[in-house]
């Protein structure tokens, strides 16, 4: 038997860590463990968060960043990657060189700015995102705030998202997906979805939950997950979007916190405290 088969692929994540475990690189690398893929990490910051919010943060400094992604690309098959919080234009850019050097592959690209309980995690030009990044995209995950922030308009109906994801698309990304979480009319939870020239419409049933930290980073590194295991793009995020919402209704009763508290990215597999 090969035993090249035998081995999980690998997936790497560029990210803040959130010391309250429910979003950044914790949320990444639990992602990455319940899809069976290895997780490799590149730490671009520290927060102090809880599910209240963000009380300090500090980024590493670019050689410590650079060392990281050396020791990791330098020893690893990586399959897929995802950025998460880079907090400035210093790291974007640095980050903009390994993707160029065609060493960050399947690269899902989430342009965190703001946390949902608005603490700022990027102090930059939202243009640079798309200058540095967009071209390098595999796909581009915006939520509704940062697509606003990225187009400089306001994004208020579905039908709006499917324009911004085209705005998006010219910057170079192969796909775009504008999150609709922070959309919260109806009883669904609409994403959508510009892949290789075609829209689609991303629709689950929205839960009735307070634990939705997290669900962006969640997100995004299923998706990388997905491709580091071979999956298809538009299968890859369609994917991705049920994991979320399975992992948002397995944690609907957790009071872990007195805020929007994490969403259980095990929900697959059997814990022995539940
Ligand atoms: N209550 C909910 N029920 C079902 N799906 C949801 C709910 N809230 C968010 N989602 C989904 O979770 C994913 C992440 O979306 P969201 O817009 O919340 O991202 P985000 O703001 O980047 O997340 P965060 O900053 O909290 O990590 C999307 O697929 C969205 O549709
Ligand atoms: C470190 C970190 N990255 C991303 C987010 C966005 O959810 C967060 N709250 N914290």
């Amino acid at each position: 038997m090969n035993r090249v088969h035998q081995q999980p692929p690998v997936a790497l994540t560029i990210a803040g860590s959130d010391s309250g475990g429910g979003a950044g690189i914790q949320a990444d690398l639990h992602t990455f463990a319940a899809h069976g893929v290895h997780g490799t990490s590149v730490l671009t910051a520290v927060t102090a968060q809880n599910t209240r919010g963000v009380t300090a943060a500090e980024a590493v400094s670019e050689e410590l960043v650079r060392a990281q992604l050396d020791a990791v690309l330098a020893d690893f098959p990586v399959a897929a990657a995802k950025t998460g919080m880079l907090g400035g234009v210093r790291l974007l850019e640095l980050v903009a060189e390994y993707g160029q050097d065609d060493r960050l592959p399947n690269l899902v690209v989430d342009p965190v700015m703001v946390t949902t309980t608005g603490d700022s995690l990027y102090a930059g030009d939202p243009a640079a995102y798309l200058g540095g990044l967009g071209p390098l995209s595999t796909v581009l995950t915006p939520n509704l705030i940062e697509a606003q922030l990225l187009l400089g308009r306001a994004i208020a109906t579905v039908e709006d998202m499917r324009e911004a994801a085209r705005a998006l698309a010219t910057y170079g990304p192969r796909a775009v997906l504008v999150k609709g979480g922070h959309l919260e009319r109806g009883d669904a939870a609409v994403d959508v979805l510009w892949c290789d020239g075609q829209m689609l419409d991303l629709a689950a049933p929205r839960v009735a939950t307070r634990n939705d930290h997290g669900t962006g980073c969640t997100l995004a590194s299923a998706i990388a997950a997905r491709l580091a295991l071979g999956h298809p793009l538009p299968q890859a995020v369609a994917g991705a979007k049920v994991y979320v919402t399975e992992a948002l209704k397995a944690a609907a009763d957790w009071h872990l916190g007195t805020g929007p508290g994490p969403v259980h990215h095990h929900h697959g597999r059997k814990s022995a405290a539940l």
